[in-house]
């Protein structure tokens, strides 16, 4: 008698929104990710864009602890974790360990997104699932540098960099989950040295030796960093609404 067949379980997706930041660039009183943007918290802007992607299994929000603003949502698939740690690194670590240690499974995805970048849309989380569901490694939005650089010493230029090669990274960033796990849990074994920080998730891939896919953003999926940015957000949003 034949064994019967199983049926291999196609691998989920994830979200996990790093939301643990204090906004120290950006001089706010509060937390950016809760300062208003076209009439709402900067922070519901980036969950209203990934709540419209079906093909998510879940959305976790990382916050600090002790942080009480956001609430789960089952209806909305959104769970809020006060894991959040003192570093945007260890946040995303705490995220991930969340993630295995409440369903995930090593083998699904996940894409980690700043809640700070607002502006995301729908039809770039699916582009940049679309594109990397197919890949072994995962990969990344990211922009292609539209401006001459330079490198500085000194207050003075130094010199002019190709540019041609130099990509912006961007979130989200969608790997394998136990992937991304033991590729931060040796940086965190290392203290984060490497990569000036770990500042994002495909420099931990890196540091394994693969090398990310790179999938075109748009610049206005720009992190809300700086007093001046909120504006432009805001008339982003509004833009968008009329
Ligand atoms: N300890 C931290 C630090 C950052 N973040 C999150 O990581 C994202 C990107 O970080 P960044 O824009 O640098 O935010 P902040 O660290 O809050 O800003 P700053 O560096 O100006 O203090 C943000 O959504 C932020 O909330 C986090 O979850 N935990
Ligand atoms: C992950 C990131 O958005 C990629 O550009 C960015 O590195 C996070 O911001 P930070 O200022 O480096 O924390």
């Amino acid at each position: 008698m034949n064994a019967p067949k199983s049926t291999p379980t196609a691998a989920r997706c994830y979200a996990l929104l790093p939301c643990a930041g204090t906004g120290s660039r950006a001089g706010t009183a509060q937390p950016k990710q809760y300062q208003p943007v076209a009439g709402v918290p900067m922070v519901q802007h980036t969950l209203t864009a990934f709540a419209q992607v079906a093909r998510l299994a879940g959305v976790l929000v990382v916050v600090a602890p002790g942080d009480g603003v956001l609430t789960s949502d089952a209806a909305a698939r959104r769970t809020v974790a006060p894991c959040g740690g003192a570093t945007r690194a260890e946040s995303v670590l705490n995220g991930l360990n969340h993630l295995l240690a409440h369903g995930a499974a090593p083998g699904d995805w996940v894409l980690v997104h700043d809640a700070a970048r607002c502006l995301v849309t729908p039809a770039q989380i699916d582009a940049l699932i679309d594109a990397c569901l197919p890949d072994a490694v995962g990969g990344l939005l990211a922009l292609p540098l539209p401006d001459t650089l330079k490198a500085e010493a000194g207050g003075r230029v130094a010199a002019t960099v190709d540019r041609s090669d130099k990509w912006l990274a961007q979130t989200p960033q969608m790997f394998r989950i136990g992937a991304l796990r033991d590729a931060y849990a040796a940086q965190a074994a290392s203290g984060f040295a490497g990569f000036a920080g770990l500042t994002d998730e495909a420099s931990a891939i890196e540091a394994t030796g693969a090398q990310p896919l790179l999938v075109r953003g748009s610049a206005q999926n720009f992190k809300v960093t700086y007093p001046e940015d909120f504006a432009l957000a805001e008339a982003i949003l509004r833009s968008r609404n009329a």
